[in-house]
């Protein structure tokens, strides 16, 4: 597959089938970098039952990437299967004899919940006019959704990556709402490496001659090859380069010679692998979400006018667990032990991966075993 070759933009519209979402209208949210978003609505599913004292909720956080499909099979109105299959269930880690599991699509998405490719007040997509939001924002508009629930405290809030981000700031701004935190391959703050990898994936999105601003909706058009590159980038450092030595080494893709006289086709297989999901995300995501999304993530520091990363946490009196993935080269498990030095009530657990990053949706009885032991707290 050759760039140009990759599938144009999905994401979900109103009309489309909803899948097992169910959507709850919060109001107006006054932004952390200025602005405001006038009617925000909110796109979540829902497993297991509220109970009558209403404090057996857990909330997960899905990552960049991800959405409110945690669990069950993919089919109308939900492109793919759940991110964490297998984790929700009767007598699962997040067992539904026992909990209300809840996860939401995130602001800024493009599953359901407002997003780049909402309509605005006019009547046409936001498109590059969505304003910029962070991880706090975010927060608040899951805080909306709980309001919404009749959830007053969350009996767990856990998530990795920026899913991650979102619960340790849920631990920051509303202690009191948050019985455990789970934060997995995540960070107290973004870095300037994790900075840093993300700027040329959003250059490469609005270089792409389609992306015309961010307002390409309605053109029958996408910045389809610039968000292809930005996965590349992003995936290469979500996996380990062990692993990619390993699976690929210097084999060439099957039928195909990238030293051969026409080594400007010919690509080694881990050059495929790279073009493989690059098509599948193209397929499934929104390059106006993969920007608003990534410079949220740019944005977060539990610690920014807070006096700093120990001085937030301090207000958190809950159980706080965070685990770090050992070969994760985006989100070094440093960064989980650097909160849990800083905070000395904090748990810290390790999961032990030959995928970096990625191995916090990989290995699923690992990440089911932490989740398993910070609720039977419950
Ligand atoms: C599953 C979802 O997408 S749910 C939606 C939300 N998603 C998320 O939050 C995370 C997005 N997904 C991901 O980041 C990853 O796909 C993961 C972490 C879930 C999966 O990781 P892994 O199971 O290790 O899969 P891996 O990275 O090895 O990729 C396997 C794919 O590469 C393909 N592949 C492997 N080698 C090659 C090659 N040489 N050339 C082309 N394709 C290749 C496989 O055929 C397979 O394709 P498929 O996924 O379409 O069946
Ligand atoms: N593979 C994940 C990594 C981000 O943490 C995603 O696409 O959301």
């Amino acid at each position: 597959m050759t760039i140009t070759d990759l599938p144009t933009t999905a994401f979900w519209r109103p009309g489309d089938p909803i899948g097992d979402r169910e959507f709850a209208d919060v109001g107006a949210v006054i932004l952390e970098r200025g602005g405001s978003l006038p009617a925000v609505t909110v796109a979540y599913e829902t497993w297991g039952s509220l109970n009558a004292a209403r404090d057996n909720a857990v909330l997960v956080e899905h990552a960049l990437t991800g959405d409110s499909h945690v669990e069950g099979p993919a089919g109308p109105g939900r492109p793919t299967a759940g991110w964490w299959d297998g984790l929700i269930g009767p007598g699962r880690p997040l067992d539904t004899d026992r909990f209300f599991v809840v996860a939401s699509n995130v602001l800024g998405g493009c599953q359901g919940t407002t997003g780049p490719s909402s309509e605005a007040p006019d009547g046409q997509p936001w498109g590059g006019r969505f304003p910029s939001i962070t991880i706090r924002d975010q927060v608040e508009v899951e805080a909306r959704l709980a309001d919404h629930l009749g959830i007053d405290q969350w009996a767990g809030v856990l998530g990795g990556s920026m899913g991650g981000m979102r619960a340790i700031e849920w631990a920051t701004t509303h202690p009191e709402r948050v019985a455990s935190c789970i934060v997995l391959a995540s960070t107290a703050y973004a870095t300037a490496d994790q900075i840093a990898w993300c700027q040329p994936q959003l250059l490469a999105i609005r270089s792409d001659p389609q992306f015309h601003d961010g307002n390409y909706y309605g053109r029958g058009v996408s910045p389809s090859d610039g968000l292809g590159i930005a996965r590349r980038i992003a995936h290469v450092t979500y996996r380990h380069e062990g692993e990619l030595a390993e699976r690929f080494g210097r084999e060439a893709q099957p039928g195909e010679d990238p030293l051969g006289p026409d080594g400007r086709t010919g690509r080694f297989a881990v050059e495929s692998y790279l073009d493989h999901h690059a098509g599948k995300l193209g397929a499934r995501f929104d390059a106006n979400s993969y920007l608003v999304l990534s410079e949220a993530m740019n944005s977060h520091d539990v610690g920014r006018g807070r006096g700093g990363v120990a001085a937030a946490l301090a207000s958190f009196a809950g159980h706080l667990v965070v685990a770090g993935v050992d070969t994760d080269r985006l989100y070094p498990a440093r960064l989980s032990e650097e909160v849990a030095a800083l905070r000395p009530a904090t748990t810290l657990r390790h999961i032990p991966s030959r995928f970096g990053h990625d191995g916090f949706l990989i290995e699923i009885d690992r990440v089911g075993h932490i989740i398993r032991e910070a609720l039977a707290r419950h």
